[in-house]
């Protein structure tokens, strides 16, 4: 499989390079130059697989001849196995038609664990094999960062600095990242937005010389292998509900549209995906686009939801790419005005088409604390704030006869002022985190500024080789 960047200038390059490489280096993003489709006697024998069993099924495809069968399964193996659900992946319902899907079973208690714990195992894979290192470098509005941290720590050949920012994730996100002492991990509490990390990250890949000095790589949903390791739950919950024979819908609380992209990406495999429902809080501006064609950059207003205070959301490129029927140039072009200007022009038959599979709803605070607490007292489910407005968008949207998954991204524990304010109860973190408060923290605060991070990424790797 060869992977193709979305601003077409930069070369393709096999899984194992889009992996290590992260952001294609025009600034694009990596897709598939051809989307791998299962047929329904294929996605019928998939049924009742475990989950790392179907994982490796659905990314062997994507790796292509890079890593064999065996090998693969093996790494999903061992990527699920700290999971504390025999599932890995549960499913309930909580109301007629609406069901949740769990995707915080894993060691952070986030859904970014389902692939970060995925790419800890290729990256130590195919870097062992290629005798290499790589630094990471992450920018996280509160989960990312954590789940990243956890994959790699410890990993010789994995240097990994982690961009938060600062006083705007909430406080167990932050101590899950910045109590992790190993030496191969720095945290960065950037003054700034996490729009502002984001940038930083880019501006670093952007610089060519620095990039391959460092040998940079990316963790977030930049790199293609997240996206690809995000798409097997939406295939599992499809399964349940007797895919490819029924169709079924998910709803996702999204900000930097990785997690819906991956239910995206299922639908172009063949799964019958019927309606993709993005929840946002705030920051709702892929709300206001897929309501009124509305992309327009606002400031970033901290919410109950932190993970959420996006502008940028990044994989909505992928995207545009594919709705422009795979025009480089023109998705060059709309990317570089969106930066320059704020707003996004999309051409109405883009919007259109946009809006035949996906719908958008936004819910600030005040609806976000209310949806916890009646999800509570009528369902008796605690979501977390993410999960919540997911959850709030599945119901607006589901219809009769087709079951609507949504998606919980976080476990409520992680949020616990906004749970204690909507439903009095403070949920327990697991024993593993149990003394979480009482560790010692390591970080250190910069300016937004591209040197400030480039100096540190620098400093973070002598110290590591040393
Ligand atoms: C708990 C939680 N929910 C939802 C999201 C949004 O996901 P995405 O950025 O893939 O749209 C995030 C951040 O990624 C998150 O951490
Ligand atoms: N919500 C994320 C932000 C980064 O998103 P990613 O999917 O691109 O890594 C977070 O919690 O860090």
């Amino acid at each position: 499989m060869r992977y193709i960047s979305t601003r077409g200038k930069a070369p393709a390059l096999s899984f194992s390079d889009v992996l290590l490489t992260g952001l294609a280096e025009d600034g694009g993003l990596y897709l598939p130059e051809t989307w791998p489709t299962f047929s329904q006697e294929e996605w019928r024998a998939m049924r009742g697989l475990p989950y790392p069993e179907l994982a490796a099924r659905i990314l062997a495809p994507f790796v292509g001849n890079d890593i064999d069968t065996q090998t693969l399964r093996q790494l999903c193996a061992k990527a699920y196995a700290g999971f504390d659900h025999p599932a890995i992946v549960p499913l309930t319902q909580v109301e007629d038609g609406l069901f949740v899907q769990e995707l915080f079973h894993g060691p952070t208690l986030a859904f970014k664990d389902m692939a970060m714990q995925v790419l800890g195992q290729l990256f130590e894979h195919v870097l062992t094999q290629r005798d290499s290192h790589v630094t990471i470098v992450g920018a996280t509005s509160g989960d990312t960062g954590s789940a990243a941290i956890e994959a790699c720590r410890g990993r010789n050949r994995l240097s990994v600095v982690i961009l938060h920012p600062k006083g705007r994730t909430s406080e167990v996100q932050r101590r899950q990242m910045t109590t992790v002492l190993e030496p191969n991990v720095t945290n960065l509490a950037v003054e700034g937005t996490f729009d502002d990390c984001q940038d930083l990250v880019k501006a670093c890949f952007a610089d060519l010389p620095f990039r391959k000095d460092m040998h940079l790589s990316a963790v977030n949903s930049i790199n293609w292998a997240r996206i690809a390791a995000q798409i097997p739950y939406y295939v599992y919950a499809a399964l349940n509900f007797g895919a490819p024979d029924r169709d079924v819908s998910f709803a996702v609380p999204t900000g930097n549209f990785g997690n819906i992209l991956a239910a995206w990406a299922a639908r172009k495999m063949g799964l019958p995906v019927r309606h993709l429902c993005i929840g946002s809080n705030r920051n709702d501006i892929l709300t206001r686009f897929l309501n009124a064609n509305d992309m327009t950059m606002k400031e970033v207003v901290p919410s109950l939801s932190p993970s959420m205070d996006i502008q940028v959301s990044s994989n909505f490129e992928r995207l545009l790419f594919e709705l422009l029927d795979r025009d480089a140039a023109a998705c060059a072009r709309i990317m570089t005005t969106f930066r320059q200007s704020g707003h996004m022009d999309v051409p109405e038959q883009v919007w259109e088409k946009a809006r035949t599979l996906f719908s958008g709803l936004a819910l600030d605070d005040a609806a976000t604390e209310t949806e916890i607490r009646n999800l509570h007292q009528k369902s008796n489910y605690l979501a977390d704030p993410h999960s919540a407005i997911g959850i709030a968008a599945g119901r607006r949207f589901r219809e009769a006869g087709v079951p609507m998954v949504a998606m919980a991204t976080a476990h409520p524990a992680k949020f616990p002022d906004a749970m204690v304010a909507a439903t009095g109860i403070h949920p327990a973190l697991p024993v593993h985190l149990e003394d979480l408060f009482s560790r010692e923290e390591r970080y250190r605060t910069i300016p937004a500024t591209a040197d400030a991070v480039k100096d540190a990424v620098r400093s973070a790797v002598l110290s590591n080789a040393e």
